[in-house]
C-alpha cells in the first residue's frame, strides 16, 4: 500500500502540493488525475524519495521509500521515459538497472518480451520513438517484479495497440494483488483502466473515491429524447411542455433533446399529454471526462485564450478554400463557447481554423454546453461562472488529453479556488493562494 500523509511540497514561493493525504490500496488500479501542473509528478517523486517533502510524509508498505530494503525489488516506477542514457541499447540500459538491483540478467529478456521490444533490444535508445521509450520505461518498472508500481502517464505516445496493452497490463498487475498507481490525462482510458481515483487540483485533494462514485457525484444525469425527425413541430411542442414542467432542454447535435431536471416517466407522461410521439427516451450518465471537467474547472492553471490573429487578416491569394468558412465556425450559429472561439468573434474569412473539423465532419464544439442547463436547485460546478457571466465550454479547458491545443496554452489570470460541485467524501481544505509563476 502507498500512503501519503499531509504531504506538502513548496518550491520557493510555489506550493506544488499541499497537505495531501491518501492511500493507494493493492488489488485495484488507482488513477491519479489532475490538471497540468496540479502536482501529480511532484507527489509521485515524493513517494519515491526523489523529492523531499516540505512537510508530511509518504510511505510504501509502511516505510519511506528510502528505507525499504532492496527497494527496486519492491517498487517499480515509470516517471520520465526519457531519463535513459541514449547511447545505451535497450538491453544495456535494463542490464545496468538489473545489475544495480541484483536482478538476474535473464529477467531483462523477459521484460523486453513483455513490452514487445525484443526486436530492437540491441538498438540505442536515443533513436527510439516516444512510444518505444515508454515501453522501455515500463520494462524498467517491471524488472524487479515489484508489488508496488507507479506509472506517470504510461500511455503517452503509445499507439492504440500499445494503449490497449498498457490497459490490460495495469489490470493484470492489479489482479495479481499488486498496488498500481497510474497518472493519466486520458479520461476515456482511465475510465476503462482504473477502479479508484485520486483527483488533485492545485496540489490539493479534490476526490478520493471509486470511478463509479466519482462520476455519479460529479455529473448530472440526463435523458435523451428524440421525436420524429420529419415533424419538427412535435419537437417544439415537447420542448415547451418540458419547459413548463420545470425541465431543461438542450438540443443535441443529432437533433435529439437532452433533458435534465425531470425523471424519465415524467418526460414520457408529458409527451403523451402533448400528443407527441417519441422515437427515443433513454437515461444517460455523464462520462468520466465530463465529471472530471466539472470537478476540476476551478483548479485549472493553464487555459488557452482566443487567438486574435492580429495583423494576419490578409489571406494570401489562392490560400483560402473555395466557398468560405463552413457554417457554424467562429461566431457562427452553434459555435458559442468553443475553445478559443468566443461567440461573436469573427473568424478569418475563408479560412478554417487549424484543429477545427472541416466541412462534412461533425463539429464537436458546436454542441451547446451541457452544463449550462442545471437542474433546479443544483449547485453549480466548481469554478462555474454564475448565470449571466460568460461560460467557457467545459472542453474549452486546456488540452489535458494528450494532444496539445492547436493554439498553444497560455497562463491565464489566477483562477478562483476550486470547490467540489457536490459534497465528496474528501472535501479539500481551503486552497492556498494560487501561484502561477513557475519557480523552476
Ligand atoms: N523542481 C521544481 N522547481 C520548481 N517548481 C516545480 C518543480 N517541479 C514542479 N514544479 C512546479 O510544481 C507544480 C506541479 O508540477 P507537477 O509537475 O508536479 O504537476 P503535474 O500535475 O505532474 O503536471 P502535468 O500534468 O503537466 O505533468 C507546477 O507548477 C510545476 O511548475
Amino acid at each position: 500500500m502507498i500512503e501519503a500523509v499531509g504531504l506538502t511540497k513548496r518550491y520557493g514561493a510555489k506550493t506544488a502540493v499541499y497537505n495531501l493525504s491518501f492511500q493507494v490500496r493493492p488489488g485495484t488500479v488507482t488513477g491519479f488525475l489532475g490538471p497540468n501542473g496540479s502536482g501529480k509528478s511532484t507527489t509521485m517523486r515524493m513517494i519515491l524519495g526523489l523529492d523531499a517533502p516540505t512537510s508530511g510524509h509518504a510511505t510504501i508498505g509502511g516505510r519511506p521509500f528510502r528505507s525499504l530494503p532492496n527497494a527496486p525489488r519492491q517498487v517499480g516506477a515509470l516517471l520520465d521515459a526519457k531519463a535513459v542514457h541514449g547511447g545505451r541499447s535497450a538491453r544495456q540500459h535494463l542490464l545496468s538497472l538489473a545489475q544495480l538491483s541484483g536482478i538476474p540478467a535473464r529477467r531483462v529478456d523477459e521484460v523486453l518480451g513483455v513490452v514487445g521490444l525484443q526486436e530492437v533490444a540491441a538498438r540505442r535508445s536515443k533513436g527510439f520513438s516516444l512510444g518505444m521509450g515508454q515501453r522501455l520505461g515500463i520494462a524498467a518498472a517491471l524488472l524487479g517484479d515489484p508489488q508496488v508500481l507507479l506509472f506517470d502517464e504510461p500511455v503517452n505516445g503509445l499507439d492504440p495497440e500499445g494503449i490497449l496493452w498498457v490497459r490490460n497490463l495495469m489490470k493484470q498487475l492489479a489482479a495479481e494483488g499488486r498496488t498500481v498507481f497510474v497518472s493519466s490525462h486520458l479520461m476515456s482510458e482511465m475510465a476503462l483502466t482504473a477502479e479508484h481515483l485520486i483527483v488533485i487540483g492545485r496540489g490539493q485533494l479534490l476526490a478520493d473515491m471509486s470511478v463509479k462514485d466519482f462520476i455519479s457525484a460529479n455529473s448530472a444525469d440526463f435523458a435523451r429524447v428524440r421525436t420524429p425527425d420529419t415533424e419538427p413541430e412535435q419537437r417544439e411542442k415537447l420542448t415547451a411542455a418540458i419547459g413548463e414542467a420545470g425541465g431543461q432542454v438542450t438540443p443535441e447535435q443529432d437533433g435529439a433533446l437532452r433533458v435534465t431536471g425531470l425523471p424519465l416517466p415524467r418526460i414520457s407522461d408529458l409527451a403523451h399529454g402533448a400528443d407527441v410521439r417519441l422515437w427515443e427516451l433513454s437515461p444517460h450518465q455523464a462520462s468520466l471526462e465530463e465529471a472530471y471537467m466539472r470537478m476540476t474547472q476551478g483548479a485549472v492553471d493553464y487555459r488557452s485564450t482566443a487567438d486574435p490573429r492580429a495583423g494576419l487578416q490578409e489571406v494570401p491569394a489562392g490560400y483560402a478554400p473555395q466557398g468560405g468558412a463552413p457554417q457554424g465556425y467562429a461566431g457562427g450559429p452553434g459555435y458559442a463557447g468553443g475553445p478559443g472561439y468566443p461567440a461573436g468573434q469573427p473568424g478569418m474569412p475563408g479560412q478554417v481554423p487549424a484543429g477545427v473539423p472541416g466541412q462534412g465532419q461533425p463539429n464537436p464544439y458546436a454542441q451547446p454546453d451541457p452544463y449550462a442547463q442545471q437542474a433546479p436547485g443544483a449547485a453549480p460546478g466548481p469554478g462555474y461562472p454564475p448565470p449571466g457571466q460568460p461560460q467557457g465550454h467545459p472542453y474549452g479547458a486546456p488540452a489535458s488529453y494528450g494532444a496539445p491545443h492547436p493554439y498553444g496554452q497560455q497562463p491565464a489570470a489566477p483562477m478562483p479556488p476550486a470547490a467540489p460541485a457536490q459534497p465528496v467524501p474528501t472535501a479539500p481544505a481551503a486552497m492556498p493562494t494560487p501561484h502561477n509563476e513557475d519557480a523552476r
